[in-house]
């Protein structure tokens, strides 16, 4: 099978999966056949039941509200794995592509007042072949109509022509990166859906959860 059609095929997986019942702890996320979730650590697994608004009113930062959803239909979460960007280049979200591990969510600051489009389907093709578990960018993405067929999980300021540079530039992958006033790092833990992204440090997580459950009874 081609690279862009197994590619394509477990978009489709995906998709079908986070459509059946996104709210579903055994039906969200990237399952296998045995409806396990190989790629997803435990505390993500944990935050998995609850939507942001529940996550935030049980204490989650917010991450800032231009970043949305690029479909709105769509759910991350996940373990971060951060990228800084300098203004108008990507060249370390191509190097984050095969630094990041299986599930892990790239959570990427840029530093530029100009927009970009710093993402694109040949980006999401390679991220969907490394079984990422999505992208939340304080910047721009393009090629929007793929982006939405191939169903992985795209959070972002909204869509940019402007392409990026790729020559060498300053830049890092799992140092802390600024998103507005929020500072995310490498291990923490992320949630998007249709109302935003909120984030976690992975030993809040189980108080998060025992307030979450609490938020959801009343
Ligand atoms: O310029 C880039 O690398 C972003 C892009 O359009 C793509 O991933 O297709
Ligand atoms: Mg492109």
């Amino acid at each position: 099978m081609r690279a862009r059609d197994s590619a394509t095929q477990a978009a489709a997986e995906r998709d079908r999966v986070r459509h059946d019942d996104r709210r579903d702890p055994t039906q969200s996320g990237t399952a296998d056949a045995n409806g396990e979730h190989p790629a997803m650590t435990d505390a993500a697994a944990a935050l998995l039941p609850f939507g942001t608004k529940v996550l935030r009113e049980a204490g989650a930062p917010p991450l800032p509200s231009r970043i949305q959803a690029l479909n709105a239909a769509w759910r991350v979460c996940g373990r971060v794995f951060t990228v800084a960007l300098a203004g108008g280049n990507n060249i370390w979200l191509h190097r984050a592509l095969y630094a990041a591990g299986p599930g892990d969510v790239l959570v990427v600051s840029t530093d530029s007042p100009r927009e970009y489009g710093y993402w694109g389907d040949t980006l999401t093709h390679a991220a969907l072949e490394r079984e990422l578990g999505g992208l939340v960018i304080d910047g721009a993405v393009r090629d929007s109509a793929e982006l939405c067929q191939l169903g992985f999980p795209i959070f972002s300021r909204g869509r940019c022509l402007r392409g990026a540079g790729k020559e060498d530039s300053t830049g890092s992958l799992r140092g802390p990166v600024a998103l507005g006033s929020a500072i995310v790092s490498t291990g923490d833990l992320v949630v998007g859906d249709e109302d935003g992204v909120v984030f976690t440090a992975p030993d809040e997580v189980a108080t998060l959860v025992r307030r979450a459950a609490t938020v959801s009874r009343t």
